[in-house]
Order: C-alpha cells, then structure tokens, then sequence
C-alpha cells in the first residue's frame, strides 16, 4: 500500500491549490478549449451551439452523481422534497442528456443529478463532459458527490462510508492512465475540509454508522475485489481473507469503482468533491450482495439523505447571511 502517497496527500489537500482561481471560477488546465467555436459534449447530449449553458446551468451548486438512472431520478425527486419545491401540477422532472442513450440527467434547483454507469472510464468521460458544462455555464465554486454503494471491509451492511483517501488494487493513490503512450498519474485527493462538513451533517438519531476511510477502487467486481465467485478465481478462501484483513489493517474501509479518478480528476480542477457510499454487505462476512432488494433500496438513500441534508444546511446559511454560495 503506497501509504506515503496517501499522507501527503492528506496534508496537501486544501481546495484551490490545482486549478481553482480566487474568485471561486476554476480553471480547466486545456488552452485547446478555448480556441474551439464549438464543443459537442456527446454523452450529455449537448453542445455549446445549440444549448446556453448559462441559461440552462448557471445556477448549479451542487452535482451529484451515482451509478445508476433511477438512483439518480429518485434523489432528483426526493430533493425536491427535502428543498421544499414543487413542479407544476402535472409536470414531471425530464431527463436533460435522454438523446444521449448513456448517462441520465436531472436539474432540481442548484443540483444536477446525474448517473455515471460503473468503473472508472464511465465516471471518467463524465467527469471531463461535466466539468466543461460548469465551465462554460460560469459556475463558481461548485461541490461534486458520488452518492453511491460499496462492499464494506470490517463494516456492517448498511453502514455509510465517506472516502478519506482512494487507492487502487496495488495500493497506490494515485489515478494513471496512459496518454499518447506514455503514463500520466495524478493524485487522487478528496477535500478533507467537505469530508467534515458532510460529519457534520450526520444525523445522530441514524439507526446506522458513519464511518470514514481509506476506499479500494477496484477495475472489477469479482476477481478485482477479492470474490470467489466470479467466472473465474485462481486464489483459494484462506488467501482471500488474508487479503481482506490485510487491506483492513491499513485502514481500507471499502471497495467501489469509481473513487480513484473521482478524486484525481476533481482534484486536479481544483473544484471539492466528496465519495459518500453505503455499505451492501460486509466483505469479511461474505461475497454474494443476497441482502433483500426493498431493504437495498433502503440503504442507497442513506448517502442520498447525508448528502441532501448537506446541500440544504449550505442552501440555508446562504439565505441567512443574504450571500450567494
Ligand atoms: O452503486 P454505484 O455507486 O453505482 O457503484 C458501485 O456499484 C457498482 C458495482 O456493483 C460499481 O460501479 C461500484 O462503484
Ligand atoms: O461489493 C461491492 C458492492 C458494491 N459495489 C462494489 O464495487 N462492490
């Protein structure tokens, strides 16, 4: 495990310090945007010729993305709720990227609430695609979550895990994809300032845990997790749970996979993002998600109503102090 990475980071991390200007603007390190008279964000079924994205995205504060579509509707309704807004009679909340056929899309407000489909260069591609949206709409200072599900390492089904750091499956906390041939890494860093506001927002009558940890981002659900029953497995129980205590011992609290380039993406435009996810089963007890689906169902609002009770506290202070997020 490439702890030392993971220290620096930790005190490194201060929001701003990558791409992000004073005046809360932050800055896309591509000197190729500026020159083009058009860009066609193709998996949002955009473009900055036929759409105004000060007009359609101006007031966004807050993006929220998660796995799958009806996740993301669910919370786009129930944020409605919990913000105290209402659609006109007979109207319903459209899905904004529908002509894209990949990632879903819904506005409530200040929120954008969008799917991200599973693993890394799902999430990826959306996050290059939603940070040119902020960009050309003029958003300043926006939050990004991840309201999502994870297996957990030493932790109860149920159970909320806030990411303090990501690593991949050899331990190393850095994103690295390969560009024109050649490796490029960029820290994986969350902003650990967001990471305690979100604490503070834990409601204390919860039934269940809030815990916070170090999160494996893995490329793979089976054999990238450690399961025994993927199509394949080479590896025996006994060096599987070893592998789990391992991860465990080194403040491993989770598997998801989607943390790495979640925090080194966001990390690099200088713009907060936070990993919020709840916990399907814990590993040490088993592999198979056998949980009932209504009581899973259950579970996935947890993050929902953290991070909606986060984005309202913010909504509020702003009122309050007559000052704009
Ligand atoms: O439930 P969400 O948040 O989509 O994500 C988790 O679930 C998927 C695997 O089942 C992976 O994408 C993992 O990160
Ligand atoms: O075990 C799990 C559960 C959800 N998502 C994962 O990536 N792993």
């Amino acid at each position: 495990m490439d702890r030392t990475c993971v220290k620096n980071n930790r005190n490194k991390t201060k929001s701003g310090e990558n791409g992000e200007k004073r005046d809360g603007t932050f800055h896309l390190q591509n000197p190729h945007l500026e020159r083009m008279d058009e860009d066609v964000l193709y998996h949002l079924g955009l473009n900055t010729t036929s759409h105004n994205f000060v007009e359609m995205f101006g007031d966004v504060k807050f993006v929220c993305m998660g796995g799958t579509a009806n996740r993301m509707e669910t919370f786009a309704y129930y944020l409605l709720d919990v913000l105290g807004l209402k659609l006109p009679t007979g109207t319903t909340l459209i899905d904004i990227s529908r002509n894209s056929h990949r990632y879903s899309m819904y506005k409530v407000g200040p929120v954008l609430s969008i799917s991200h489909g599973m693993g890394v260069p799902s999430i990826g591609i959306l996050l290059h695609e939603i940070m040119k949206l902020l960009k050309y709409a003029k958003v300043k200072d926006p939050v990004l979550f991840r309201i999502g599900t994870c297996g957990g390492i030493g932790v109860e089904g149920g159970t909320i895990v806030i990411s303090e750091d990501a690593v991949d499956g050899l331990g190393s906390s850095y994103f690295q994809v390969p560009v024109l041939g050649k490796i490029v890494r960029r820290p994986a860093v969350f902003d650990k300032e967001l990471i305690e506001e979100l604490k503070d927002c834990v409601d204390p009558k919860d039934s269940y845990k809030t815990v916070t940890g170090i999160t494996l981002c893995a490329d793979d659900f089976y054999e990238g997790q450690g399961r025994l029953d993927g199509a394949f497995c080479d590896y025996t129980e006994a060096e599987k749970m070893e592998y789990l205590h391992k991860l465990k011992d080194q403040g491993v609290v989770n598997f998801e996979m989607e943390a790495l380039v979640f925090a080194a993406l966001t990390h690099h435009a200088g713009i907060r993002a936070a990993d919020v996810c709840v916990a399907c089963l814990d590993r040490l007890k088993g592999d198979q998600v056998n949980t009932p689906k209504d009581v899973l169902y259950e579970w996935q609002k947890r993050p929902q109503k953290l991070v909606a009770s986060y984005i309202k506290k913010q909504l509020e202070k702003c009122m309050l102090s007559g000052t704009n997020l």
